[in-house]
């Protein structure tokens, strides 16, 4: 980390402290008991107390209110505006442009902790670091970023992502939405499906066609404001999981839009896509992560109080199997997504390592919570207990920014690349 990057993550991390520290004393914080932060000793200082406060927050803010969000479908507007105080909800902006100015390890780092208190703040805060803000940032100009980034820093607005359609989820470059430019204007038809944020969003970065003849290097990357004459909204998924983040249709119908609003070029929306969901995927590694740990904390709780043939079960060798399993994939993927993080701050290729991240880290959290709810027993199975909701909200992380199969193809296409093939 370059030094100039050290001063700022210390300043940043020093207004995140100090305001949990105010929030401490109000709600009278009590720190997680269940993990020493001492196995955490690898971290750099400013990431670790970056750790303890996205901690504390998820204890006390999250962990209280996740069961009753998921039960009711509640966005979480308070608790994002909250996340946006602490300067969680962009994360990698620089301090210069009205961001928090850390790094991708931070990101991930607070990306777990805020997941493992509520999945679906961890969805709605990876929403708009890594799918909104990441593009912008990289492709933006200096009026897109005063109109477009400025207002969406600290979780009063949030924005959206719309690269799916209903016909082509996995196959982006097949995308059928065009994008015509006609005096001075851009005139976006077609529909995006299954996209997060898609009712609370402020605007959306959405890809479109702009010369079909090209295909996916005819597609082209736009900033959509809403509400926008010409843009509507489907009705809101009913999901398994996340189930406090809406999920919708964007149907735009003659949307019009300045010419302005293009972001890059013309033509390098799918590759602006792609760089998007390699930074991406770092975060969905880390939701993966957080919803894992949290598994693994009920599970460990649960075995530590119940009885069973006179004994708690933690004494019986196939809970103790079970949960060393559960420890083992979980810090493993943890060490693969530091990795990837590490890799992208330090300005190096990270597309293979940010596949082998989401794709340990998701299936570790799948593989965790199905063994929350094992070793539950009859409690695993209701809402009592959060090991259920644990397992539905784990999945997403296993289809979004890419499922395994594709997260597969891409370590594969690069470990051939590695070989000359
Ligand atoms: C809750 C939720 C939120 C989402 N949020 C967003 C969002 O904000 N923005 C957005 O743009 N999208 C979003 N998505 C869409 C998501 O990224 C896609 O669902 C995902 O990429 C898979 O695409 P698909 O559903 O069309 O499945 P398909 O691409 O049709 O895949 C179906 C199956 O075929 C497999 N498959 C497909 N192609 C291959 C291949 N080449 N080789 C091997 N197997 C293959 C897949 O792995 C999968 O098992 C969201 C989805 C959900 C469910």
């Amino acid at each position: 980390m370059a030094s100039s990057t050290a001063g700022l993550m210390r300043s940043s991390a020093r207004v995140i402290l100090q305001k949990c520290r105010v929030q401490g004393k109000r709600k009278n914080l009590t720190s997680q008991p269940l993990r020493a932060l001492s196995s955490l000793a690898n971290l750099p200082e400013t990431h670790e107390m970056l750790r303890k406060t996205c901690r504390d927050f998820a204890d006390n803010e999250l962990i209280p209110i996740a069961a009753k969000l998921d039960k009711e479908h509640l966005y979480p507007k308070d608790q994002v505006k909250q996340m946006g105080e602490l300067g969680l909800m962009a994360m990698e902006v620089p301090e210069s442009e009205g961001g928090t100015g850390l790094d991708a390890l931070a990101y991930a780092i607070g990306m777990e902790e805020i997941s493992r208190g509520c999945a679906s703040c961890g969805c709605i805060m990876s929403v708009n670091n890594s799918l909104y803000l990441g593009p912008l940032m990289k492709n933006g100009n200096a009026a897109q970023k005063e109109k477009f980034v400025k207002p969406f820093l600290d979780g009063s607005q949030v924005g959206c992502f719309a690269l799916s359609e209903p016909g082509n989820g996995s196959d982006a470059g097949a995308a059928s939405t065009m994008a015509q430019l006609n005096s001075g204007k851009y005139n976006l038809n077609g529909t995006k499906a299954w996209i997060t944020n898609g009712y609370e969003s402020a605007a959306t970065v959405v890809f479109a066609t702009t010369d079909k003849s090209k295909k996916h290097k005819g597609i082209s990357a736009f900033i959509v404001p809403k509400p926008t004459d010409g843009l509507s909204l489907g009705k809101k998924e009913d999901k398994l999981g996340i189930k406090a983040t809406s999920t919708c249709y964007l149907i735009f119908e003659d949307c019009e839009i300045p010419e302005e609003n293009l972001l890059g070029a013309p033509g390098m929306g799918f590759k602006i896509a792609m760089q998007t969901l390699d930074a991406g995927r770092i975060g969905i590694a880390a939701q993966g992560l957080g919803i894992a740990q949290a598994a693994l904390d009920c599970a460990v709780d649960y075995a530590l109080k119940r009885n069973s043939f006179g004994m708690p079960i933690a004494k019986m060798q196939t809970i103790q199997m079970k949960i060393a399993d559960m420890e083992t994939r979980l810090e493993s993927a943890r060490l693969l997504t530091w990795k990837a993080a590490m890799l992208k701050d330090t300005g190096k290729n990270f597309t293979k390592e940010a596949a082998m991240a989401k794709l340990a880290a998701s299936e570790t959290a799948t593989f965790n919570a199905h063994n929350a709810i094992q070793i539950l027993g009859g409690m695993g199975y209701v809402t009592d207990m959060p090991a259920e909701r644990h397992y539905r909200d784990a999945r997403i992380t296993e289809i979004y920014e890419g499922t395994s199969d594709i997260q597969r193809i891409v370590i594969a296409t690069n470990v051939f690349k590695e070989y000359g093939a």
